[in-house]
């Protein structure tokens, strides 16, 4: 089925009762609202519901079984999607009655149905954009959401939404995510991948016949769980993934540390479908006993490789595998970021089972709708270099006024000082950092958000993941000592589509900076200065923890990587090899450098064995050669590091 316009999908809704796998066997629904499922056995609500006149099917690519031992297999062993029918879910207990309308518009939420092409999201500007999955059997990318069997009352939140076709990682990752398939998702910034796994979550739960959980006297079942970095992108994803589960009877709960965790308790004791949470927040809960994971079957890692990186995973390793979440194959898993590591990548598939890597663009790549600048600043000259940006930006603004302008700076000290300045100086600013209250920094985003205070000054807790809409230029007044660091910072403009400025100020402190930096630039189509490529060519000699060699667009798979290549290498996530500049991608399979057989090479406990913040050899991206040992060798074929 192909269709381009939401009449389209209207059409295809008001056909009758075949529109699910065109199976037979119609069931009734018995859903159970999930305040009541801790309580009441699900026969009681088996009733049919008045408003749901379409049975479900229990046909098509294999329905659950009982528990989660017991899925038909459909693709790569998991049945995943299209097992049951629809629970549209009206009766007299739905909790969709009280639901308050998280559009916020004017209380209908009526769908704009006829909206021609979305005005948020300029869909051109990804038409070109190269996709490359692997993995076994791929299901096809569809072109419409109507091609999806998403359900009805999603497929009325995303016209509500006014998404009127899916961006290029929605196309790919919500079929693969509906076939039941684990998944790991690299696509640029600010190209929706917050709406690429909460479509298949909803859906999925939206069709769960097995809605069935234990009654604990205690404890919450969620049957997902999506995990965030940050508390401010925690509740972001909150938000929308209201949005798009109003009146679908599933319901989506935040939890995050800095605020009463019994707040939180009450909101849980109502019922759970999804939980968003942060790792700490969470983990709190599960010792607490307040929240299981045994009904899990949907876990979410956004900005997953900062999930999986030093700070973080001990946390998740708790939360995902020490705990009574069920294991990989069972739950179906899906990791997203717009950047991957190499070695997290590996770290990553510890989570997984038989899954699809999927690369939207370049792996690690920014948007070349983001105009980037760079600037060569001494520290000294910063202040004064930014009030002048400031300035031209005011005069040439809209009506004189400041377009949102977020300043990245490396300490929280150095946000603060910076924010205060600003002030003197007459230019509102807010900040927003670890040190701050949890209210404060909500507040502080609140009045960014709304233009009250148009500059916001942030540390890296900022960099990931916000979705602020009209944020015209990102300054690097620090640049990060991290290349992805760098794509996520400047990935809070040029969003959806839309374009953004970058400047980044440059000084010799940030040497070991220039050549990813300059690399990233080009990919990206942008001017690079001359004194900076030639800053990149000194800071050839002895590789370093940023590489990004190669130049071949697409993520790299670090499961191909590895199958196809010796010690050799070059790409930026690539399979290792010498430091590049003189020995560009020079392979250096025989020489064992302690990187051979162990994955990761003295991940954790021997810093030095990689790069000194992540301590993880082994990978080309922070891997040997750094600093002063220029060729350093990977081991025997970076085959046997990873495998
Ligand atoms: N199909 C669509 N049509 C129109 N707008 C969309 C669509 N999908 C997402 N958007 C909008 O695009 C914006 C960016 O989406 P989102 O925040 O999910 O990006 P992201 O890929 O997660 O970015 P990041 O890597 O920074 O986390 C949001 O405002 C979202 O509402």
């Amino acid at each position: 089925m192909s269709s381009n316009s939401w009449a389209d999908v209207s059409e295809s809704e008001r056909a009758p009762s075949g529109w699910g796998y065109g199976n037979s066997r119609p069931l009734r629904t018995n859903y159970v609202p999930p305040h009541l499922r801790s309580r009441t056995p699900s026969s009681e609500f088996a009733a049919p519901s008045p408003g749901n006149d379409r049975g479900g099917y229990g046909g098509g690519y294999g329905g659950r079984g009982q528990g989660y031992g017991g899925r038909a297999s459909g693709y790569g062993g998991r049945g995943g999607g299209g097992g049951g029918g629809w629970n549209t879910r009206s009766g007299g207990w739905d909790r969709r009655d009280t639901e308050t309308n998280p559009f916020g518009n004017d209380g209908s939420a009526e769908p704009a149905v006829n909206e021609q092409e979305n005005t948020v999201i300029n869909f051109e500007a990804y038409e070109d954009i190269p996709i490359e999955t692997s993995g076994e059997n791929v299901p096809p990318p569809v072109n419409t959401f109507a091609e999806i069997d998403l359900g009805e009352a999603l497929n009325l939140n995303i016209q509500r939404c006014k998404y009127v076709k899916p961006t290029p990682v929605q196309r790919n990752a919500i079929p693969i995510l509906v076939a039941g398939r684990d998944l790991m998702a690299c696509a640029q910034t600010g190209s929706g991948k917050t709406a690429a796994f909460c479509f298949p979550i909803i859906s999925g739960i939206m069709k769960d016949q097995q809605a069935e959980r234990p009654r604990g006297v205690r404890a919450v079942y969620p049957l997902a769980v999506i995990l965030s970095p940050t508390r401010e992108l925690a509740c972001q994803i909150h938000d929308e993934a209201r949005k798009f589960s109003y009146q679908t009877g599933v319901k989506v709960v935040v939890a995050y540390g800095g605020t009463p965790i019994n707040q939180q308790l009450r909101e849980l004791e109502r019922g759970v479908d999804i939980l968003v949470a942060t790792p700490g927040r969470l983990n709190d809960l599960l010792e607490r006993g307040r929240v299981s994971l045994q009904m899990v079957r949907f876990l979410a890692l956004d900005e997953a490789d900062r999930m999986l990186d030093m700070g973080f995973e001990p946390q998740i390793r708790k939360i995902v595998q020490q705990m009574d979440m069920p294991p990989p194959g069972v739950r179906q898993t899906m990791l997203f970021s717009a950047t991957f590591p190499r070695e997290i990548q590996r770290l990553a598939s510890d989570f997984l089972s038989n899954y699809i890597f999927l690369a939207v663009g370049r792996v690690g790549s920014s948007t070349d709708l983001i105009v980037q600048r760079v600037e060569f600043v001494n520290d000294s000259d910063k202040r004064s270099h930014l009030m002048d940006l400031l300035h031209a930006q005011r005069e040439n603004g809209n009506q004189g006024k400041q377009a949102l302008t977020l300043v990245f700076v490396e300490t929280k000290k150095g946000a603060d000082s910076l924010e205060n300045w600003l002030c003197i100086n007459g230019f509102p600013a807010t900040t927003i950092h670890g040190d701050r209250s949890q209210q404060e920094r909500e507040m502080a985003l609140r009045s960014f958000k709304t233009g009250r205070t148009p500059i916001l000054v942030a540390t890296d807790v900022a960099a990931r993941g916000l979705d602020i809409p009209h944020v015209a230029h990102v300054v690097n007044f620090d640049l990060p000592n991290d290349i992805d660091d760098y794509v996520h910072r400047i990935g809070r403009t040029g969003r959806a589509g839309n374009s953004g400025l970058a400047t980044a100020f440059f000084n010799d402190n940030n040497t070991s900076m220039a050549k990813p930096l300059s690399e990233l630039m080009q990919e990206a189509n942008q001017e690079v200065p001359d004194w900076l490529t030639r800053y990149a060519s000194r800071a050839s000699f002895g590789g370093g923890k940023n590489r990004r060699s190669g130049g071949r667009f697409g993520g790299r798979d670090f499961r191909r990587e590895s199958f196809s290549r010796g010690g050799g290498g070059g790409d930026y996530y690539g399979a290792g090899g010498g430091g590049y500049g003189t020995v560009p991608g020079g392979g250096y399979g025989a020489m064992p450098g302690g990187y051979g057989t162990v994955p990761g090479g003295g991940y954790g406990t021997v810093p030095g064995g990689g790069y000194a913040p992540y301590g993880r050899g082994g990978g080309a991206y922070y891997g040997g050669g750094y600093g002063t040992v220029p060729s350093q060798g990977y081991g025997p074929g970076v085959a046997s590091a990873w495998d």
